[in-house]
């Protein structure tokens, strides 16, 4: 069950998670097709066809049409859906992306928690690479090197990479923008050379931290958000299968009841928002409740987690969710096996431990992370002790809403250029 090299590795500071993950056929396949989706955006219109006809072949347009056309506001044409697979364990999501002409198909990792899109390439050493796909950019009669561009990125969980810097056509699930910034790695760090199914990040933080230097390069949401028929991309992420990563569109049927939305603070460069309130499991700190629950006044209240808020970043690029040391103690207090492992290198439990669900609010929507999503993975092969999915956020300043809270949720990435939101709905 377990590959032998499979441990885990918990880096210190902000954390990732090393799982040698074995190969999935989903990358050794060799060969993708992203399924064609039905443009959801696409307005069918007689005249815009008919207007399309005149332009193709530059015949004159008669003044009855071009009325027409002016009084018909012309959606924009474009969206793209494309799948998100998990790794083994959740650990990252990845999504097949076409690069250059003729395509060259990679799987990446859709990283709302920074702003660089940088791939495995001609120029990565071949002792880096292991088993990773390569874009080539002297393969693409589109690429155009950046002269003089550079780039260097590192992660939250120690992982780093840097080289140069292209552009060329990016394509993800039919959304598509021809002068992408495509940043080729001549260095990446060990935990990349062993995440051997994972052929690069896509960042989809705000442009404002991308490393590309000396001249900042744009996010594809960012290049592609003037053609989209509405300014967001949308994370549907599943536990433990497949899920969808939407661009310019709300599919509708990916969630129930009302999306809530909270405004985002962008300044750092994050998707940086305030949770209303959490809770743990069904304790009762949910501040109804306590009415009905006589406590002499000597009997300390538990913390009214039922209205703290939590703030932190949205970020699908981090596999866990790292909270405040409060929260962490206040949720592991409810798992008897529990204990916070200097070994493991942070909360770690008892596999076979019963797990109390995580609750946050957004507005009016309230989303339940499962106790089970919570049992992140075995510690070490005997798998007697498991890792929890809640860790420290390790005092950083801010909570990371990694992929343990985000799958929980349907989450609207919003953003119009001037004022962004991040929209949650059940599902
Ligand atoms: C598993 N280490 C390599 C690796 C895969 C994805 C990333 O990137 C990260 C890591 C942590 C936070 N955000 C992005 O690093």
């Amino acid at each position: 069950m377990f590959p032998p090299s499979s441990s885990i590795i918990f880096a210190a500071g902000l954390t990732g998670l090393a799982v040698a993950a074995p190969s999935s056929p989903f990358h050794k396949m060799g060969s993708f097709s992203i399924p064609q989706v039905r443009n959801a955006g696409y307005v069918r219109h007689g005249p815009t066809a008919l207007a399309r006809a005149y332009m193709k072949f530059g015949a004159a347009m008669p003044d009855s049409l071009f009325q027409i056309l002016a009084d018909f506001k012309i959606s924009k044409r474009d969206t793209g859906s494309a799948a998100a697979t998990p790794e083994q364990y959740d650990i990252q999501y990845l999504t097949p992306v076409s690069l250059g002409t003729p395509p060259q198909i990679l799987n990446l990792d859709f990283d709302s928690g920074s702003s660089d899109l940088w791939v495995f390439s001609s120029e990565t050493p071949a002792s880096q690479v292991k088993g990773q796909a390569q874009y080539n950019p002297s393969k693409s009669s589109t690429s155009k090197e950046v002269s003089g561009a550079t780039w260097d990125i590192s992660y939250g969980d120690g992982s780093s990479s840097s080289g140069n810097v292209y552009t060329d056509v990016v394509n993800v699930g039919n959304a598509t923008f021809a002068g992408q910034a495509v940043e080729t790695a001549q260095q990446v760090s060990s935990s990349f050379t062993s995440d051997t199914n994972n052929d690069g990040l896509l960042g989809l933080a705000f442009s404002t931290i991308n490393t590309v230097q000396p001249e900042q390069q744009k996010t594809f949401f960012d290049n592609i958000r003037d053609d989209l028929d509405s300014p967001v991309w949308t994370a549907d992420l599943k536990h433990n299968e497949p899920g969808t990563y939407n661009f310019g569109f709300i599919d509708d049927s990916l969630y129930t009841g009302k999306i809530a939305y909270t405004d985002v603070d962008s300044s750092d460069g994050f998707w940086m928002i305030t949770l209303d309130s959490y809770s743990v499991g069904s304790s009762t700190s949910n501040l109804s409740s306590r009415a009905f629950h006589h406590r002499p006044s000597t009997f300390p209240s538990p913390s009214d987690s039922a209205s703290t808020p939590l703030t932190g970043i949205a970020d699908t690029g981090t596999t866990l969710a790292l909270l405040p040391d409060s929260v962490c103690t206040e949720y592991y207090s409810q798992v008897s096996s529990a204990a916070n492992s200097q070994t493991a290198g942070g909360y770690v439990f008892d596999c076979d431990a019963t797990l109390p669900d995580f609750t946050y609010t957004v507005g009016s929507t309230t989303i339940t992370i499962p106790g089970e999503y919570i049992n992140y993975a075995p510690v070490d092969t005997t798998g007697e002790q498991c890792f929890g999915g809640i860790q420290s956020d390790a005092d950083i300043g801010f909570s990371i809403f990694g992929d343990i809270a985000l799958k929980a949720a349907f989450v609207v990435f919003e953003d119009d250029g001037s004022s962004p939101r991040l929209g949650f709905a059940q599902k």
